[in-house]
């Protein structure tokens, strides 16, 4: 099996960006990093993704309607021990406020996909954005070695505890969303208890001016679907049509669960790929998030569910391997789908 690092290895694209900017050290805003005025935000506070109770016996319908609606909900009950989320939590900390300099020790390469750097979808904006990221991809031991030579065994163990719950969740979580689609396992072609994963710490230091820049830029996310911790401190927004950006609030406990392009193409286009960002905050505010990634293996194909289609509904997707998918993605970022589209 192609591992996602390996499939981003072969298809190296040159990523000019990234080095983030030592944050610790700036005082303004400096032009690189000052994006145009959005106003398209919406002030109302009273329209957001709903929350899932996992425990609820309504899950699997309130899970596939929230797919089908937003392409997110946030969920609760969901068996993550809070303190494990906290030691995660503390452990991204410790890690984004060491020093520039040390932080370059684990430096993702320019052809690599893990260690420390610019969001991989940098390239595709004129502006940097207020962020710097850490990606994992199966053991962190590496690069936990290069950045605390003495001192690595908390970091390694609290993500590798962190992977395992995060692949239960996620595996319980799509057999729910399927079952929302009278979908089971055998009518899939690959394993769902044999994913792509990956574990992305995204870091966005306190800003100045926080209006004039950017956290991380309005994406949608390559996975089938992805579960998000985002702290206590707001910043997520997702992009609902006809209304423009809300704000997912922090719930205490709860976890942000979205649609990812995966999930679009196998709902044949019924669940959205959720659009979202997140924006900074003023002095004193340093968010972090840790997202978790659940994919479908790289040389498995990926098209619309058989179940999904009849005569009303025909394919809107052609087949693609996930590896093409990711290869498409890379080179031509929100076009990806289009570029598949039947
Ligand atoms: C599995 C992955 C999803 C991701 C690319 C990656 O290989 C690891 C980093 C992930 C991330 C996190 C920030 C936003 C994003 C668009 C990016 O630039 O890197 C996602 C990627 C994705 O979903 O395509
Ligand atoms: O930090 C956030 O709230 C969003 C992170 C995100 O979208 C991602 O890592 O893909
Ligand atoms: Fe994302």
């Amino acid at each position: 099996m192609t591992t996602l690092s390996e499939v981003y290895r072969e298809h190296a694209i040159p990523l000019r960006h990234i080095v983030p900017l030592d944050f610790h050290s700036v005082r303004t805003v400096p032009d690189s990093h000052v994006w145009p005025k959005s106003d398209d935000f919406s002030s109302d506070d009273q329209l957001s993704i709903p929350i899932i109770d996992l425990k609820d016996p309504l899950a699997v319908k309130l899970a596939g309607h929230a797919c089908e609606t937003w392409g997110a909900f946030q969920v609760i009950n969901h068996g993550i021990p809070s303190n494990l989320v906290e030691e995660v939590e503390s452990e991204a900390r410790r890690l984004f406020s060491l020093p520039a300099q040390q932080k370059m020790k684990a430096l993702r390469e320019p052809a690599g996909a893990t260690g420390y750097g610019l969001a991989r979808i940098s390239p595709f904006f004129p502006k940097y954005m207020w962020h710097e990221g850490f990606t994992i991809m199966g053991s962190p031991v590496d690069h936990a070695r290069a950045l605390w030579p003495n001192d690595n065994a908390r970091f390694c163990d609290v993500i590798e505890r962190y992977q395992k719950k995060m692949k239960d969740l996620a595996e319980q979580l799509t057999h729910l969303i399927l079952k929302s689609l009278d979908v089971s396992q055998e009518d899939l072609s690959w394993d769902v208890g044999s994913p792509s994963t990956a574990l992305q710490l995204n870091s966005y230091p306190s800003c100045p001016d926080p209006n004039r820049t950017m956290g991380l830029a309005p994406h949608t996310d390559t996975s089938l679907l992805t579960i998000l911790h985002q702290s206590s401190i707001s910043g997520l927004q997702i992009f609902k049509e006809g209304v423009g950006w809300l704000s997912v609030r922090p719930i205490p406990g709860a976890l942000v669960v979205n649609v990812g392009d995966l999930l679009h193409i196998l709902s044949n286009a019924r669940f959205p790929s959720v659009l979202h960002r997140a924006v900074v905050n003023r002095d004193g505010c340093h968010r972090l998030s840790v997202a978790y990634f659940y994919g479908i293996p790289t040389d498995c194909n990926v098209s619309p569910l058989a179940k999904l289609l009849n005569s009303g509904h025909t394919p809107r997707y052609r087949s693609v391997t996930v590896k093409e998918y990711m290869i498409l993605k890379s080179k031509n970022f929100e076009e990806a789908l289009s570029l598949i589209g039947i």
